[in-house]
């Protein structure tokens, strides 16, 4: 059976991840297409565990070295229980963040050493690569003020305006590095509009799909 097709969703906080998901999701399944949708930190149930401890304030610290383990250690589980068999299956994975987040965020935001992440990156991953990443792209503040709205903010989400500009640059550098998987979306524009931008971007996996 033909190997499915891999995809995964990124960009800052509120920067319309979760809306955008949605609409890729309904696109897909229209073209017939059998589509597991996932997420990271998460996709199973262990590993939702560890999106927890990410996510919430605790009085014991969380060190960056522990984070990114912990990044890691939920990547492991969902790659080799949920995204593997799927895509051997010929399912196609829909996945809301994978390794670029980590670069993103433990690269660019929290600044450690991209040695020690590509090395953890051949470990778990093993050359499983998305092949296509959709970056969702916008001004810091424009993603921040989103999200705000949505009410009480994650331990990701209370980091300074610096932490989350150094993300959005290291999310645009990989995005220049790996330019033949990655493609921009300019997050920033109407809904209708920045839909219209993934489905040109979608057109380059689906040959027969028409608008
Ligand atoms: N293009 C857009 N223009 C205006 N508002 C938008 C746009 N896209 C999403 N929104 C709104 O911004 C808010 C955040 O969107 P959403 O929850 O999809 O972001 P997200 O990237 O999943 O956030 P996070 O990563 O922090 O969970 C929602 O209220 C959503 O309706
Ligand atoms: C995969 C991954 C995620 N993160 C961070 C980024 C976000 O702040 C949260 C996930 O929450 P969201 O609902 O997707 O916004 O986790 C990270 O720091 N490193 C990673 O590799």
């Amino acid at each position: 059976m033909k190997r499915g097709r891999f995809i995964s969703l990124e960009g800052g906080e509120g920067v319309g991840k979760s809306t955008n998901l949605l609409f890729i999701r309904e696109l897909l399944e229209q073209q017939g297409i059998d589509l597991l949708v996932t997420r990271e930190p998460g996709g199973t149930p262990l590993a939702e565990k560890i999106r927890q401890l990410l996510l919430e304030h605790t009085e014991e610290t969380l060190t960056d070295q522990a984070e990114l383990l912990l990044v890691f250690a939920a990547r492991a589980q969902h790659i080799q229980h949920v995204i593997l068999p799927a895509l051997q299956c010929g399912q196609w994975v829909l996945c809301d963040r994978f390794i670029d987040a980590t670069y993103a965020y433990q690269g660019g935001g929290r600044q450690l050493d991209q040695h020690t992440i590509a090395w953890l990156e051949n470990t778990v991953l093993n050359g499983l690569v998305p092949d296509l990443t959709l970056l969702l792209d916008a001004p810091v503040e424009t993603g921040l003020q989103r999200a705000q709205v949505r009410g009480e903010l994650d331990r990701f989400e209370l980091e300074e305006l610096a932490f989350f500009q150094r993300v959005r640059q290291a999310y645009l550098l990989r995005a220049a590095q790996h330019a033949e998987r990655f493609r921009i979306i300019q997050a920033c524009r109407s809904l209708p509009e920045v839909q219209q931008q993934i489905r040109v971007a979608l057109a380059s996996l689906l040959p027969k799909y028409s608008e």
